[in-house]
């Protein structure tokens, strides 16, 4: 497939025809192409990877396919997910991985990085085969017990020891389990009032205090999933100063939506860690503006719609992001000026891919570079619909709501997977 982009609006403003062929970014002068995109008022932006997708194969294909989650990440614009770890059978053998990694490939829509487990059976008891999954096929290079938090120090220690000998990372979804047991949405005065157990921001805080600290002294790189507090910006600004190989990331619905989403019961707003307080909100804008949180990441978490319109207490934890990452982004830090599309290309491609170690994002656009880019119309306003739903669930906080920018093509390896607003279906995309 040879495609030529017309007039696309690169990151730092500038305008430039982008020419593919065989899956790399080539001289766009005089190059002739079968498929030729008016990118005219378009913004270029290389193609989106997401640190934190749960792809729910294997196990819970009710909820979330290789598939359909693939499908879902191309239409937000992605073109690399990292697959988390908590399927069942949990990834944390060199056989899962490998499975998960293949299906990404077969289907070909984004590039799958299945996530391995630190612990058997993400059971924090006993260290999984971490060793085994960095040397399989699938190259593991991020692991988590993500859904849970290992909150074991030892096993905490000797996890980011292991990782330290092959580069490796470990995810931390930092939840101080005695100070979140039956805890159901931030703690404060609505939990109190809605009679719901609350979510202490220092059990997410003293966690990461924690951390942060073992990973100095093992040498090796932690990564934070999903902060959600001031106060956690706090201990990462910290551990940055120091000089500790941390690394953060902030999910799209902790930078727009807050606690009082709870007040109507309504388990589309249940998630982990939960909405916060508008302070947090600020604080977490303000710190991915100035890097101190280095990326967004989804957490995109499918459930099938038995389990999100249960009552809140029974409900399940967690929403879908694949679909809206990009114009809640958008929202939250572009039209409000705190960030530009240069840093959005950082912390939604080149930063994220940085940390898993996937090849291929450090140069976006170069010549001889693989051709992953996504076009969006920054312009486009929509209310959110389970029409812009492309996965298995439609557990979105979003339905019904008015949400800018629109990804009109994403391309990964020089294959179109969205065209026109249109995914392509899989024969299509194999035939190239
Ligand atoms: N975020 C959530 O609320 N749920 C996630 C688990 C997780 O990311 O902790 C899930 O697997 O459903
Ligand atoms: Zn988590
Ligand atoms: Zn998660």
């Amino acid at each position: 497939m040879n495609i030529l982009i017309k007039a696309a609006t690169l990151p730092d403003g500038t305008r430039a025809d982008l020419a593919i062929r065989d899956g790399v970014f080539v001289d766009a002068g005089g190059a002739k192409a079968s498929t030729v995109i008016d990118a005219d008022g378009l913004q270029a932006l290389p193609g989106l990877v997401d640190l934190h997708t749960h792809l729910r194969e294997p196990g819970f294909e009710q909820s979330e396919t290789v598939l359909t989650g693939s499908r879902a990440a191309a239409a937000g614009g992605f073109t690399a997910v990292h697959a988390m770890a908590n399927t069942s059978p949990v990834a944390d053998t060199a056989g899962v991985v490998e499975q998960v990694a293949s299906l990404g490939d077969q289907h070909g829509y984004v590039t799958v990085r299945p996530i391995g487990a630190v612990t058997i059976g993400v059971a924090g008891e006993r260290l999984a085969e971490i060793g085994a999954m960095a040397r399989s096929r699938a190259a593991v290079r991020v692991f988590s017990d993500d859904g849970k938090c290992v909150h074991d120090a030892l096993l905490m220690r000797r996890a980011l020891e292991y990782v330290a000998t092959f580069d490796g990372v470990v995810a931390q979804h930092a939840q101080e389990p005695r100070l979140t047991e039956g805890a159901q949405m931030n703690e404060g005065a609505l939990a109190s009032e809605l009679g719901l157990a609350g979510w202490p921001a220092v059990a997410e805080e003293a966690i990461i205090a924690r951390d942060v600290l073992l990973a100095e002294a093992a040498g090796a790189r932690l990564h934070v999933c999903h902060v959600s507090t001031a106060g956690s910006v706090e201990v990462v600004r910290w551990a940055k100063a120091r000089g500790i190989p941390v690394t953060a990331e902030v999910t799209p619905h902790h930078l727009l939506l807050t606690e009082d989403l709870a007040s109507g019961y309504d388990a589309r707003y249940k998630v982990n860690p939960p909405l916060r307080r508008s302070e947090d909100v600020d604080a977490l804008r303000h710190a991915l503006a100035d890097g101190t949180i280095d990326i967004v990441a989804t957490d995109h978490a499918p459930h099938p719609v038995e389990t999100k319109e249960a009552a809140w207490a029974e409900a399940s934890f967690g929403m879908v992001g694949l679909e809206s990452a990009l114009s809640v982004v958008q929202a939250a830090m572009v039209d409000t000026g705190l960030l530009d599309w240069v840093g959005v290309a950082r912390v939604l491609s080149s930063a994220p891919a940085a940390i898993g170690r996937v090849d291929g994002y450090a140069a976006a656009f170069q010549i001889g570079a693989p051709a992953h880019l996504t076009l969006v119309d920054p312009t486009a306003r929509s209310t959110f619909g389970v029409d812009h739903l492309k996965g298995r669930s439609i557990n979105s906080p979003y339905l019904g709501i008015e949400l800018p920018g629109r990804v009109v093509t994403t391309i990964h390896g020089g294959v179109a997977t969205v065209l026109d607003g249109e995914l392509r279906e899989p024969e299509e995309v194999a035939r190239g």
